[in-house]
């Protein structure tokens, strides 16, 4: 059994007015300390098969385990990071990176060392007693990666977490998430819309299609970039080629629409 199983997992919406049949019978397995991406056009589900797999919301049909157990948004082996960086604005940088701690009663000495030391090593040292204003937008998303890591969980998933910022601040982030979920030898499952993102940071990418969102091709990236610092992945021959191949299968989703 894989580290994480998503198994023949669909999902439907059901409003007033609307069914939705969002994904339709999703299956594949992200093995421990694998990154695996979810790239897709808009309206294929990624956000709402990240969400089950979170535990926020139960399948209509289908099932999801992680480390051999049903995934609960309160358990702390899930980590769950977005777009926003939802720091709380009333509370100084320290008290938020130790919010996940003391909500799951996990607040002591040591794991308040192992925060603020995080905080530090990731470039953030001197801000504890600041608030989320007076940081830039790159700074208050490390502090986010710093809350969600420091509950230790043993997967990570990041919806979108770099698409608000600007790009260069993007590039220095991909490659500092990088290499703080490989020091931690973390399970992560990325949802993005970047192409080169999702080549530069993951080991499997999964290209959903949509209406209803389904597995189209599943990519591996090949073994020489998968080491490789984002960045540095960007500049390489097969990276290029890889593109060039999602680039084309996208294309031809839109094209069937
Ligand atoms: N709460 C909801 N109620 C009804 N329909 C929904 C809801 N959330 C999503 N949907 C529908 O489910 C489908 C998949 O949506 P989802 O947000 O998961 O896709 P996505 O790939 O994450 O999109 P995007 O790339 O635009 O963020 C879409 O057709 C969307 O309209």
């Amino acid at each position: 059994m894989s580290f994480l199983n998503i198994n023949n997992v669909s999902h439907t919406y059901f409003t007033s007015r609307h069914v939705t049949k969002a994904i339709d019978h999703i299956s594949f397995t992200v093995e421990e300390g694998e990154f695996v991406s979810l790239l897709g056009p808009s309206g294929c589900g990624k956000t709402t098969l990240l969400s089950i797999i979170a535990g926020l919301m139960q399948p209509t049909e289908g099932e999801i385990s992680i480390d051999g157990k049903r995934p609960h948004v309160q358990h702390s082996s899930i980590g769950y990071m977005l777009q926003q960086d939802y720091l709380f604005p009333w509370k100084t940088i320290e008290e938020n990176i130790l919010l996940g701690l003391k909500m799951m009663k996990l607040l002591n000495e040591t794991s308040k060392h192992d925060a603020l030391q995080l905080l530090a090593d990731i470039g953030l040292n001197g801000v504890e007693k600041q608030f989320p204003r007076q940081l830039s937008g790159g700074m208050r998303q490390r502090a986010a990666l710093v809350r969600t890591l420091a509950v230790k969980p043993k997967v990570l998933l990041l919806d979108e977490p770099f698409s608000a910022l600007d790009f260069q601040t993007k590039l220095k982030l991909e490659d500092l998430v990088f290499d703080t979920l490989k020091q931690f030898k973390k399970t992560a499952v990325l949802v993005t819309h970047d192409i080169g993102e999702a080549i530069s940071m993951s080991d499997r990418i999964v290209l959903l299609a949509a209406k209803p969102g389904r597995i189209h091709k599943i990519f591996n990236v090949p073994e020489e970039l998968r080491e490789l610092k984002p960045f540095s992945v960007r500049s390489k021959e097969a990276y290029s080629l890889l593109f060039n191949e999602i680039w084309k299968e996208l294309e031809s989703l839109e094209t069937d629409e």
